[in-house]
């Protein structure tokens, strides 16, 4: 027996779901933590699918790797679990089919959720407790992430002479999650040395088989295909497959058309379907020639209409530059906000931001804002976005909608925490964190979606991240800079400063960096005030002298203000020296303290420029 002479001759028949099937009786717990406590049931489900007429059957090992065994308390039982794994699937097939280890895709959308260093030890280990019981081969399947399958196949082409069937998964037909198409991921797996290369689940056989159709018969490998039974439903609180093994049966035929040497199924499957499919393609001579009709045209992706206004970092690369933030009302009267902005925007300032839900408290939609100001005003909006308030879904849906409206600048964070909001039980989504977040926005410049499908035009946002300087290890904000540099953050911007020698620091430790800071300032209203963002507001603190300022100034108001615009204007100096970009950040609407800032911010900076010039006069 050998499975890649037996796939030169003939079409093979895999099996079809373990996790789902298990489900489905009612068993809702880690499955593969099933093949040492229940082994009669994995037993029966195997021993189900070589009955069924299946060639190729897969251990139950599809999570068993550390990092999801975790989840349960596993992590220290993956040899165990493995070993009995293959154990089982030996059992059932008695010497009479071929057994391959299952090693499962980790990364979903996130891909920030486990780096690629842990998931080489995970997909080691695994690899080892596989290989050591003699599997007759490997399968890796449900990989979204290319970079991912990738990697791994790498390692276990390194590893074993054995055959490697390398799957992928796709959120939408024809396309990887990055973009990339499933041609030419197909390709670079037939190119690593995998031996069988294809996908598998998430989509049913319709779409499986679309996907199928672009892509030619592989040069060295072979195609396989594993679909899920159907889209699933929801139905009484359980996910399930409604699905008529019929239908399956057929759709092997057209997948077989397709080219493809290899067909099992995924989840929602049985051994019904599997039976369904051995009566219909089982050991027939595998298709040698296909024409891909035609390469459906790639769509041209069209370039972002065009906006002559340079982005703000790029004004704040060539000079100054100040951005002022001016939050959404809280309630729904808006004639101050409006006002403040057309004052802001006549002292001069290059943007407005505005925050989304800021310390977790609903305000306007800034979008709506946004939109109405650039509308007004001509004013170029930096509109601020949580990870916080919005799932996968409806992230890309509100960039979509951004773009529509002409509104290029972002600033990508993850989000105050709800519990310091109005609503300290809200649920908060997180679904991206601001890496992933700025990875997806610059996706999306790219002309293509989170889930990998062309946008039909680019976008061309501009994005910001934050920096934290008031952390008692600077090194480590300049780490999560240089990695948001990495994910694509076109420029920064800062938390607001409340003293020189903190300015001077955050400048000595990110002067390595190109891309240009926004560093914050935030004028002071009262002591009272000044305590609360000291106390009460994350990733803020105030210096010691700024409090006993404050404190002098006492409880009238026009004395304190007046102090916080001078606490305000010194480090406006300081940041002069450092830094291109200002951000001002105007407190309780108070944009007649911002304007002043920014008209002050002016005249030192043409004051600069008049000494630098004269200087050059003088040479
Ligand atoms: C300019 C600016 C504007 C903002 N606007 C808004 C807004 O409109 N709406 C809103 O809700 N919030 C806003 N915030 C607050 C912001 O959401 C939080 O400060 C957020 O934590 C910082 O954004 P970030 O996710 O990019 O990341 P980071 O500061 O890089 O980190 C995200 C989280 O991880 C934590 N962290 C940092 N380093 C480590 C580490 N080494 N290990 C583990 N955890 C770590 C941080 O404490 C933080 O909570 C703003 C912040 C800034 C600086
Ligand atoms: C989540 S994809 C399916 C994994 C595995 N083949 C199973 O059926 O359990
Ligand atoms: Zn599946």
């Amino acid at each position: 027996m050998d499975l890649r002479e037996d796939l030169q001759n003939k079409t093979l028949i895999g099996d079809g779901a373990m996790g789902t099937l298990l489900y489905s009786y009612g068993i809702d717990r880690c499955f593969e933590e099933l093949n040492l406590s229940h082994a009669e049931e994995v037993l029966n489900v195997h021993r189900a699918y070589v009955h069924a007429g299946a060639d190729v059957i897969q251990t139950n090992t599809y999570g068993a790797n550390y990092i999801k065994l975790t989840r349960y308390g596993l992590q220290d039982h993956v040899k165990e679990i493995n070993t009995a794994a293959v154990r089982l699937a030996k059992q059932a097939s008695g010497g009479k089919r071929y057994v391959v280890g299952t090693i499962g895709g980790i990364r979903g959308v996130r891909k920030q959720a486990v780096s690629i260093e842990e998931i080489k030890r995970s997909f080691r280990e695994q690899l080892y407790c596989l290989l050591f019981e003699k599997v007759d081969g490997l399968l890796l399947e449900t990989y979204y992430d290319l970079e991912e399958i990738r990697t791994v196949l790498e390692i276990a082409r390194k590893e074993t002479n054995l055959p490697i069937i390398a799957q992928v998964s796709m959120h939408e037909a024809g396309v990887l999650q990055d973009g990339t198409s499933l041609p030419a991921a197909l390709k670079q797996l037939e190119d690593l040395g995998a031996d069988v290369v294809g996908v598998n689940c998430r989509l049913g056989p319709y779409h499986t088989i679309q996907s199928l159709e672009e892509v030619p018969l592989p040069e060295t490998a072979v195609l396989s295909a594993y679909p899920n039974a159907s889209l699933p439903a929801f139905q009484d609180g359980r996910l399930v497959y409604p699905t008529d093994p019929t239908y399956f049966q057929k759709s092997a035929q057209s997948l077989y058309e397709q080219g493809a040497r290899l067909i099992g199924g995924c989840c929602g499957t049985t051994p019904e379907h599997i039976e369904a499919i051995v009566a219909r393609v089982k050991g027939k001579a595998p298709i040698k020639d296909k024409v891909v009709p035609f390469t459906k045209e790639t769509e041209v992706i069209a370039a972002a209409p065009k906006d002559t206004r340079p982005h703000l970092h790029e004004k704040a690369k060539k000079g100054r530059s100040i951005i002022v933030e001016l939050d959404p009302p809280k309630k729904l009267k808006t004639e101050r906000f409006l006002q403040g902005a057309e004052a802001l925007r006549e002292a001069g300032i290059d943007s407005l931001t505005l925050a989304d839900n800021s310390l977790a408290s609903p305000r306007i939609c800034n979008t709506a804002i946004a939109s109405i100001i650039k509308e007004k005003y001509d004013i170029d909006p930096l509109v601020h976005i949580a990870c916080r308030d919005r799932n996968l879904l409806g992230l890309q849906s509100h960039l979509m909608g951004l773009h529509t409206l002409g509104i290029r600048q972002l600033l990508a964070i993850t989000g105050d925490p709800t519990k310091i909001g109005d609503f300290p039980g809200a649920t908060s989504v997180y679904d991206l964190n601001s890496f992933d977040l700025i990875h997806y926005i610059k996706q999306m410049n790219k002309g293509i979606s989170f889930s990998g499908k062309s946008l039909g035009e680019s976008t061309s946002f501009s994005v910001a991240a934050a920096f934290n300087p008031n952390v008692r290890n600077l090194n480590r904000a300049v780490g999560r800079m240089e990695k948001k540099i990495k994910y694509g953050a076109d420029y920064f911007i800062s938390q607001p400063v409340f003293n020189e020698e903190q300015m001077i620091e955050a400048y000595e430790a990110t002067k390595h960096i190109e891309a240009p800071i926004y560093i914050g300032i935030m004028p002071l209203t009262s002591i009272r005030n000044a305590e609360f963002l000291h106390n009460e507001v994350p990733g803020i603190t105030l210096a010691k002298e700024v409090l006993e300022k404050m404190e002098l100034a006492g409880t009238d108001k026009t004395k304190a203000q007046a102090e916080g615009i001078r606490i305000s204007k010194s480090l406006i100096d300081t940041a002069l020296d450092l830094f291109n970009g200002i951000y001002l950040i105007t407190p309780f609407l108070r944009y007649d303290i911002t304007v002043e800032l920014t008209k002050y911010i002016k005249e030192q900076s043409a004051k600069r420029e008049r000494k630098v010039s004269n200087g050059i006069r003088m040479v």
